[in-house]
């Protein structure tokens, strides 16, 4: 970064510059004319880590990058154009500029110390509006970006709670959001069921078909339990062959025979669209507990497993119902 010249003693006129614009240019030019004019190379960085400047662009564009103090340095980059400025939050908060500055070609710039912005400030009403309306356009701005990334965030938050084959929700939601559950169970004293479900002999359907047909009938699997329930219950795969169902205002009676419903049309579910392919059934076994009082969700689950458990032993393809 170079000085070539004095703003006074160079040709630019002050009413191009953005933030001069509506104020009276001779009562700017005598605080102007000592601002030094300086050339950055394509490339080369501007921002000095110890001072607080203003810099406006004459000719060429600068980049600039998110501030790397707040953690948020994303990768956004803006695009500073002849007669726009930069740096005016660092003159206003007395801080060096943190945020990378780059030429993206050979620049022109004017430098005004701080100092100087604050006497241009005190003696141009102008000056201070057009700085006011920068100002608040940048908050807009940054406002804008921020809402971005809080919807991103939630969509990647979101992203993170879904099984990937099957689309139903995975431990993690669970995780998160069943203790809650269980704790609105017993503030509210509604009931609260859960159905633990495994396909039957699935070691034996990925051996016969294939591990790429083993998650197809996983997902048909998952496809039979979100297209039975209410929009209020939720499908949760469990791990591996092992699903879960969670159903908010149920009672136990209740939960029973919508696991009986989910058992029969697992029955059912054609397994491939291809007709030319031999059509395989799954089965599934179903373990069904309701929340009981004092118990925390682990219990709950340990229960749905039990009884899970026991359909297994006692032939597989059926609901059984925990012991209380
Ligand atoms: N294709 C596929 N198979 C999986 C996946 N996750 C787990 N498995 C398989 O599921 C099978 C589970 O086998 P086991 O736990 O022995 O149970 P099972 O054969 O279903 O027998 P039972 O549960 O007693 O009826 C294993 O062979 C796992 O490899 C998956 O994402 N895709």
């Amino acid at each position: 970064m170079k000085q070539i010249s004095t703003f006074g003693a160079s040709a630019w006129q002050i009413g191009e510059l953005h933030l001069f614009r509506d104020s009276d240019p001779k009562q700017l030019a005598p605080l102007l004319a000592a601002c030094p004019v300086v050339q950055v190379e394509q490339g080369e960085t501007v921002s000095d880590l110890h001072c607080a400047r203003l810099y406006i662009v004459l000719r060429g564009a600068l980049a600039v990058g998110a501030d790397t103090r707040t953690g948020m340095a994303d990768g956004t980059i803006s695009k500073v154009l002849p007669g726009e400025s930069v740096g005016e939050q660092s003159v206003l908060d007395e801080e060096a500029n943190l945020n990378p500055i780059v030429a993206m070609e050979q620049s022109e710039l004017l430098q005004i110390e701080a100092a100087t912005v604050w006497r241009l400030i005190d003696e141009s009403n102008g000056v201070a509006r057009n700085l006011l309306r920068l100002l608040s356009f940048r908050i807009r701005a940054a406002n804008a970006q921020l809402r971005r990334r809080q919807k991103l965030g939630e969509f990647y938050r979101q992203l993170s709670m879904v099984d990937g084959l099957t689309s139903l929700y995975n431990r993690a939601w669970l995780n998160d959001l069943l203790p809650t559950m269980v704790a609105s169970a017993h503030d509210t004293q509604a009931p609260l069921s859960l159905v633990m479900i495994d396909i039957d002999h699935f070691k034996k359907f990925n051996d016969s078909h294939g591990h790429l047909q083993g998650d197809q009938a996983l997902r048909t699997a998952a496809q039979v339990l979100s297209g039975a329930l209410r929009p209020s219950d939720c499908a949760v795969r469990y791990g591996g062959e092992e699903m879960m169902v969670i159903l908010p205002n149920t009672s136990i009676g209740l939960a029973q025979s919508v696991a009986e419903r989910l058992c029969e049309r697992m029955r059912q579910a054609v397994v491939f669209g291809d007709m030319r392919l031999p059509l395989p059934h799954i089965t599934a076994s179903f373990g069904v507990a309701a929340l009981q009082p004092g118990q925390d969700e682990q219990a709950l689950i340990a229960a749905a497993d039990a009884a899970l458990y026991r359909a297994k032993e006692t032939g597989r393809n059926r609901v059984a119902v925990a012991a209380v």
